[in-house]
């Protein structure tokens, strides 16, 4: 599969993931307008892919001319609660006064890091799911889409998957739809599918009765931003995924490349939640399912607190928090 992010022809070309599973389409961004729009439209999403597309977004500024740290900024500012994308922004941006070609050569790099790291992180986590259940071939869990869609390339806790799966040890996945903009059933079930991996989708308020009725070996998750002490943000439902995981005696495990981890943020209560549009909820497939005007809170994310987690693990292997960030 092509990486989700890339640069090609001077351009920001991406995997059109609003198309998917119907289409399968590549978009091709010229300006940072375009690139901010995809973003916010998700078009391009996920935590390591956004980091991609933020940098290869001063490339474009850089070559636009103009005020690129103020186009930066806007890159930046697109959604507020994934660390990588601001990263990326800042990776890129560190390189401006050396000219736009060096900006671009930084953002490529990032790319061209993003899929080893994350192939590193999900093998390190790999070994911890394996390690903390018995039952051979597993049964997973998996909320939101954290496969090769979200990032540049191979995934995080998908990536987990495709390792555990080319040894065989995967009996199935139970896909979280994932309301309301359903990464799981529209993204998640088509990766599956297309690596031949056993796979159900269940409405996101299932997994708690999947978990309640035996059916899981373990919760396998992305993350958006990790703080000092270990608490993660990511896609809406994680923490009563998590919560339920715990009740449960289920294994909760988190993969994400340590470019998501927000050293910078004691806990994750500092951590920006983004709040999306009423029409989400209101309306589905075009057609209006709730009453004129009703009022929502369609926050895109939440925070699980590091003592509902097993284990947080990046491409340096299972992450502890230093002891002054985990007992303030
Ligand atoms: C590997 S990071 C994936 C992470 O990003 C998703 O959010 P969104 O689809 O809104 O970009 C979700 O939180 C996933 O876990």
């Amino acid at each position: 599969m092509r990486r989700t992010v890339d640069w090609a022809e001077g351009a920001v070309e991406i995997i059109d993931q609003v198309a998917l599973p119907g289409e399968y389409r590549t978009l091709r961004l010229r300006t940072v307008d375009e690139l901010v729009d995809a973003v916010r439209r998700l078009a391009v999403r996920g935590a390591p892919a956004l980091g991609g597309a933020g940098a290869l977004g001063v490339a474009l500024a850089a070559f636009a001319g103009g005020d690129v740290r103020a186009e930066a900024k806007r890159v930046a500012e697109a959604r507020p609660t994934a660390v990588n994308l601001s990263w990326g922004v800042a990776r890129a941006l560190a390189k401006l006064d050396d000219g736009p070609e060096a900006v671009l050569a930084e953002a490529l790099a990032v790319l061209d890091e993003d899929e080893r790291l994350n192939r590193a992180a999900s093998a390190h986590a790999a070994e911890v799911v394996l390690g903390a259940s018995q039952r051979r071939p597993l049964r997973l869990l998996s909320h939101c889409n954290a496969g090769h869609l979200a990032t540049v390339a191979w995934g995080t806790a998908l990536g987990v998957v495709w390792h555990l799966h080319e040894r065989g040890l995967v009996e199935s996945v139970l896909v979280d739809e994932t309301r309301p903009l359903l990464q799981g059933a529209r993204l998640t079930a088509w990766e599956l599918a297309q690596a031949g991996v056993p796979y159900r989708i269940q409405p996101d308020g299932a997994a708690a009765a999947a978990m309640a009725r035996g059916l899981v070996d373990c919760v396998l998750v992305g993350a958006d931003r990790i703080t000092a002490n270990g608490d993660v943000a990511n896609k809406i439902g994680t923490y009563g995924l998590a919560i339920a995981a715990a009740h449960h005696g289920v294994p909760f495990v988190v993969v994400a490349p340590s470019s998501t981890v927000d050293e910078s943020l004691p806990t994750g209560a500092d951590i920006v939640i983004e709040e999306r549009a009423a029409g989400e909820l209101t309306d589905f497939g075009g057609l209006r399912v709730a009453p004129e005007g009703a009022a929502v809170f369609n926050p895109a994310f939440d925070v699980t607190p590091a003592a509902l987690i097993t284990a947080v693990v990046t491409e340096h292997g299972v992450r502890t928090p230093s002891a002054e960030a985990a007992h303030p």
